[in-house]
């Protein structure tokens, strides 16, 4: 997220003196003053609580009162979070605006769906306040919220909508013994509302909340600065300096698997190695590279094509499984028979797994891709190694010809045979893709046990088809990286490359590359 340019607060933010407030709620007194003045009381988390604005006018206020905390100089220690709306934190993100996060409740936005919106470095919170509500967010994938809302510790006419309603049919506000069962239920911090007056505090600091919430107790005072003083000095007196940790953000991960692209250059970026990275990185792995060749190319042809020796292929892969060791390999253009053995010699002595081929014959522009003589040698060496091998019609059409097979893979039945036949002869899967065929985008996977699975696509009317081959085998080695399954790995590669093709991009004179970051956009 470029236009972000502060450091995360996930693992630093204060929820002991959390004040929520919006334009309803501060007597007609401007939001971003009574949060300086909650500042110089002491507030050590602020929430934009603004139920009836809309976006524009929610990025408006944020930015004063981000300006406001800024000024203050507080913009290290006191985070700032956005209730509610997802859209209005990430557009204020975008714009440089300094908002930490959101915070949402059980009918709002889904978290994880709000954690892939806004990145890891944002601050998730989330309202939880019965057993339900705990195991729910405990099951959530690791690192998604950081912290959990649980209230009313009394009923509130600021949110006289917010009190628990049991399976009893009784009304419950929130005590002591009941967020002490709710605290057994998650490792979370948890910060503690509704109806909180400085005269709960001394209960609230003794009991297992990590810091109280409040709205009216600050918004509507006179002195919003004394008010908030009281309430940082009443729960200061009975806890002292100690703050809760920040359990979320000591789990996000600091490792990624690597895949792996063992391939050639091409120097319009749309297809070979260039794009394998793109699409491996954008399904979610680290992406590393073989070159075996470079090529001179774009969307109209290859002018040139120039060979890497077999000893620094070799030693590429050395150098890779010595240190970073990828989960998944994808293997595309390697044209010379000198060039294959190099591959096969490199990922046998590093007894590589999740091997998968694209057996690159020739490009989109019609330029072949591979010498005549080496085809036998890709076939003997790296379909035996390999898990899956991905050929589309006219390349199912060569392998079938090599083994001297006379099956025409016309139609979905042929494609089947097809495909049975090439993985019985080579012991390995195969996908043989349906997209060279004129009315659809059904690919079939055939296992050598003759077992099948079709996978249909939806066909996209794009004629921008540059490196489609190289995108869907390196998005199904991403996959197997992650520890997919190979069903699994080949259905979501399928809708990735589906998404890249939607977007039309428009670029080159010939057959175009498409949009390798499109769930970014
Ligand atoms: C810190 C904190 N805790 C709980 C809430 C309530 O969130 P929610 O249940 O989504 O209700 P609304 O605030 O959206 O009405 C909160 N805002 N902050
Ligand atoms: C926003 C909110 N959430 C609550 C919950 O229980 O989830 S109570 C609440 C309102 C808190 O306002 P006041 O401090 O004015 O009572
Ligand atoms: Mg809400």
């Amino acid at each position: 997220m470029e236009m972000f340019p502060y450091a995360s607060m996930r693992d630093s933010f204060d929820l002991r003196s959390y004040v929520v407030l919006g334009p309803d709620d501060t007597k007609g007194r401007d939001v971003a003053d009574v949060v300086r003045y909650a500042l110089h009381g002491g507030a050590s988390f602020i929430q934009l609580r603004a139920k009836h604005a809309d976006v524009r006018d929610i990025v408006a206020m944020a930015a004063d009162i981000a300006a406001v905390i800024e000024d203050e100089g507080k913009a290290d220690t006191v985070a700032f979070v956005i209730d509610d709306r997802v859209d209005a934190a990430l557009e204020a993100r975008h714009k440089g605006i300094k908002v930490d996060g959101v915070h949402i409740g059980q009918d709002d936005n889904d978290p994880q769906e709000a954690r892939r919106l806004l990145g890891r470095d944002a601050i998730v919170g989330l309202s939880a306040k019965t057993p339900d509500d705990m195991r729910r967010a405990e099951a959530l994938p690791q690192g998604t919220v950081d912290y959990l809302g649980a209230g009313p510790w009394h009923e509130t006419s600021t949110k006289p909508d917010c009190i628990v309603v049991g399976d009893d049919g009784v009304k419950h506000t929130l005590d002591a013994a009941t967020l002490h069962a709710l605290h057994a239920l998650t490792t979370l911090p948890i910060v503690v509302g509704g109806g909180v007056k400085a005269a709960d505090i001394p209960d609230l600091a003794a009991s297992d909340a990590d810091g109280w919430f409040v709205v009216s107790a600050v918004t509507a005072a006179d002195d919003p600065e004394a008010a908030t003083r009281e309430l940082v000095d009443a729960w200061q007196a009975v806890r002292g300096d100690t703050m809760h940790d920040h359990p979320a953000a000591a789990l996000l991960p600091t490792t990624l698997p690597a895949a792996l692209s063992i391939a050639s250059t091409d120097s319009s970026g749309g297809a070979g190695v260039p794009v394998d990275i793109k699409t491996m990185m954008a399904n979610g792995v680290f992406a590393e590279c073989v070159i075996c060749a470079i090529t001179a190319q774009n969307t109209k042809g290859v002018t040139h094509l120039e060979e890497l020796s077999p000893q620094a292929i070799v030693k590429q892969i050395d150098a890779v499984y010595d240190d970073i060791a990828p989960a998944a390999v994808k293997i595309g253009m390697v044209p010379s028979i000198e060039g294959i053995n190099a591959v096969a010699d490199g990922l046998q002595a590093n007894k590589a797994t999740n091997i998968v081929v694209d057996p690159v014959m020739v490009a989109t522009s019609g330029a072949k891709l591979i010498n005549d003589d080496a085809i036998a040698t890709l076939t003997s060496r790296l379909f035996p190694m390999a898990t899956l091998i991905t050929p589309n019609l006219p390349e199912t059409r060569v392998l079938l010809e090599t083994i001297g097979s006379s099956i025409d893979p016309q139609d979905e039945d042929g494609m089947e045979q097809a495909g049975l036949a090439i993985a019985q002869h080579f012991g390995c899967s195969v996908l043989v893709k349906g997209g060279h065929g004129l009315a659809d985008a059904n690919d079939v996977l055939v296992n050598a046990d003759g077992t099948t699975q079709w996978f249909r696509g939806e066909r996209i009317n794009n004629p921008n088809t540059h490196g489609t081959g190289c995108t869907l085998s390196s998005a199904i080695a991403a996959n197997l990286a992650k520890g997919q399954t190979l069903v699994d790995a080949i259905a979501n590669a399928k809708r990735y490359i589906t998404g890249a093709l939607r977007q039309m991009l428009e670029l080159g004179t010939g057959s175009g590359p498409f949009d390798h970051a499109w769930m970014w956009r």
